[in-house]
C-alpha cells in the first residue's frame, strides 16, 4: 500500500490550499477539513492512508483528532504541524502515536521527505503482511482443517472458490462440525488477512444487548453509557465479522442488519452520525434455515442476502474415513497443550471410535481424545479407555445405513422389554428380521424360490425349510 489519499486539516486557509495543490501535483488524492471536528467526522466517513492535522484548530485540536485516529483508525498515519519548534509539542505528539511533525513555516521538500519515509514504512508493513497471509494459509488451511473425505474436499473447492472476494458466505452444519474453522480459514485466505476476524455468537448474547455488541453506542446512550463503545462492526473494520448461530438472531435485529448490508454504513445507538464500514460477513447457523424462513421467524430477504454462497458442513458419521487422522491431529496437539509424552491409539480403540455417534461431532471427538490422553496411564489408548463410548450405545457405522436403521428400531423395541424374563431373544429377533426378508425377495422374485434363494444367497433347500418354520405363506408360481 503506497500513501494515495491525503487528509490535511488546518484552519488557516492559505495553509490548506498550498499542501493541497502541492500535493494535488504530485498525484495524491487530498481532501481538506477546516477544524478538527470536520477533520474527524471525514476520518470516520472513509479511509485515509495519511492525516497532516494542524495542532491548534478550533473545536478539536490536532492531538485530539490524532488521538482519535489511533484509536479508531490506527493503519492512517498521523503527521501534526506545529507553529512552535518546541520540544513539548515535538514529544507530545509522538508520544500519543504520530508518525512524524513539522515545525511550521516549513519547507515543502520536508513534507515530501516524510511521506517518500511513510510510504517505505507502508510497503514494509505490506510485504509483511503479505508474509503473514502466506505463512498463515499454509498452517491455517492445509494443516488444522482435518480431513480428506470427499465430502470435506468438495468443502475446500468451494472455500477456494469464495475466499478471494468479498461475497457473502453462510455455513451451516451441526454444532461442532468446524463451522467456526471454516470461517477463520476463509478469512486467512482472503486479501483481509492481516485485518481483523471478529467473531460475534448471536445465542451467546442476551437479545437486548445484542444490537449494542454489533453496533456500539454513543456515550450517554443509556444509563451506564459511560464511555461511547464501538461494535463489532467498527472493530471488524477491513475484515470480516463472523456472525454464528445467525437463526437466533431476533426479527428487528435482522431489519437493522439487512439494511447494513445493503448501505455499508452504521450508526451507533444513540448516535447521529453515519459511519462507513467495510466489512465482509460470513454467518453460520445448525438450524434448517428454509424452515425458519417459512415459519417466519428469519427474514426471507436477509437471508437470500447472507446465503450467496452455502457451505454446507458434513456431520463427522458422514466422514468417518477422516476419523484416524483428527485422532491423530488431536494426540499430536494434547502432546503439545498438556506436555504429555508421546501417545497414540490402538486400532481396537480406533475402531471404537470410528464406529461411534458422535452427536457432538469433531468437537466430541476432540474433548474425548483430551480426556483420555490425560487420564490414560500408559502411552497407549486402548478401548477400556474410552468407557463412554459402548459400542452397544449409539454405536451407527452410518446414520442411514440398514444396519443403524435396525439397530435404532432394536434399542427401542428392548427398552421396551423386560430381558430379564427372556430366553430366546436371539431367535426371536432373528425371526422378526427373516420373516419379512424373505417375504419381500419372493414377492420380487414372483414367488420363484430358485430365484428368490439366489437372491438371498442361500441354498434353494434351506429357503424352503425357513419358510416351512417360519410359516411363510407363498403362491405358486409356475416357474417352481
Ligand atoms: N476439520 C477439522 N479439523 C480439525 N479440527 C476441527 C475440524 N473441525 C472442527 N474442529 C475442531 O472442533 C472444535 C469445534 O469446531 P467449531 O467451533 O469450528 O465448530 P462449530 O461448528 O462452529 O460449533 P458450534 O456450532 O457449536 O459453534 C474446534 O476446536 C475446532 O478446532
Amino acid at each position: 500500500m503506497a500513501i494515495s489519499r491525503i487528509l490535511v486539516a488546518d484552519d488557516e486557509e492559505s495553509i490548506r490550499w498550498v499542501l493541497s495543490k502541492a500535493l494535488k501535483k504530485q498525484g495524491y488524492d487530498v481532501e481538506v477539513a477546516e477544524d478538527g471536528n470536520q477533520a474527524r467526522k471525514m476520518v470516520q466517513e472513509r479511509h485515509y492512508d495519511l492525516a497532516i492535522l494542524d495542532i491548534k484548530m478550533p473545536g478539536a485540536n490536532g492531538l485530539d483528532v490524532l488521538k482519535f485516529i489511533r484509536e479508531e483508525h490506527p493503519s492512517t498515519l498521523v503527521v501534526i504541524m506545529t507553529a512552535e519548534a518546541t520540544m513539548e509539542h515535538a514529544v507530545t505528539a509522538m508520544k500519543n502515536g504520530a508518525y512524524d511533525y513539522l515545525t511550521k513555516p516549513f519547507d515543502l521538500s520536508a513534507l515530501d521527505a516524510i511521506i517518500f519515509k511513510a510510504t517505505n514504512a507502508a510497503e514494509v508493513t505490506e510485504q509483511i503482511d503479505q508474509l503473514k497471509r502466506e505463512i498463515q494459509s499454509q498452517y491455517s488451511f492445509g494443516r488444522s482443517i482435518i480431513g480428506n473425505s470427499q465430502a470435506m474436499q468438495s468443502v475446500y473447492k468451494t472455500l477456494g472458490r469464495v475466499a478471494g472476494s468479498d461475497i457473502t458466505v453462510l455455513i451451516t452444519g451441526e454444532s461442532g462440525t468446524g463451522k467456526e474453522l471454516i470461517a477463520r480459514a476463509i478469512h486467512m485466505n482472503s486479501p483481509r488477512l492481516g485485518k481483523p476476524f471478529i467473531a460475534l455468537n448471536c445465542a451467546a448474547i442476551p437479545r437486548e444487548l445484542l444490537e449494542n455488541e454489533l453496533f456500539g453506542h454513543e456515550r450517554g446512550a443509556f444509563t451506564g453509557a459511560t464511555d461511547r463503545k464501538t461494535g463489532k462492526f467498527e472493530q471488524a473494520e477491513g475484515g470480516t465479522l463472523f456472525l454464528d448461530e445467525i437463526g437466533d438472531m431476533p426479527l428487528e435485529l435482522q431489519a437493522k442488519l439487512l439494511r447494513v448490508l445493503q448501505e455499508k454504513e452504521i450508526t451507533r445507538t444513540g448516535g447521529q452520525q453515519i459511519i462507513k464500514v467495510n466489512v465482509r460477513i460470513v454467518a453460520a447457523t445448525n438450524q434448517n434455515m428454509t424452515k425458519q424462513v417459512e415459519a417466519k421467524t428469519f427474514r426471507e430477504d436477509l437471508y437470500y442476502r447472507l446465503n450467496v454462497v452455502p457451505i454446507a458442513l458434513p456431520t463427522l458419521r458422514e466422514r468417518r474415513e477422516d476419523i484416524p487422522a483428527l485422532v491423530d491431529f488431536f494426540l499430536q496437539k494434547a502432546r503439545q497443550d498438556f506436555g504429555i509424552d508421546a501417545i497414540e491409539c490402538s486400532p481396537q480403540a480406533l475402531e471404537l471410535l470410528k464406529g461411534h455417534h458422535w452427536p457432538g461431532n469433531v468437537r466430541e471427538l476432540e474433548n474425548t481424545i483430551n480426556r483420555a490422553s490425560l487420564l490414560c496411564p500408559n502411552h497407549v489408548l486402548t478401548a477400556t479407555d474410552f468407557p463412554d463410548l459402548d459400542p452397544g450405545k449409539g454405536s451407527y457405522p452410518n446414520e442411514d445405513s440398514l444396519e443403524a436403521l435396525v439397530c435404532r428400531k432394536l434399542q427401542s423395541s428392548l427398552a421396551q422389554m423386560d430381558l430379564t424374563e427372556m430366553n430366546n431373544l436371539y431367535e426371536m429377533v432373528l425371526h422378526q428380521i427373516e420373516r419379512p426378508l424373505i417375504n419381500i425377495v419372493l414377492q420380487k422374485a414372483r414367488c420363484n424360490q430358485v430365484r428368490a434363494a439366489e437372491i438371498l444367497g442361500i441354498n434353494r433347500n434351506t429357503l424352503r425349510k425357513k419358510i416351512n418354520t417360519l410359516k411363510i405363506e407363498v403362491k405358486r408360481n409356475n416357474g417352481d
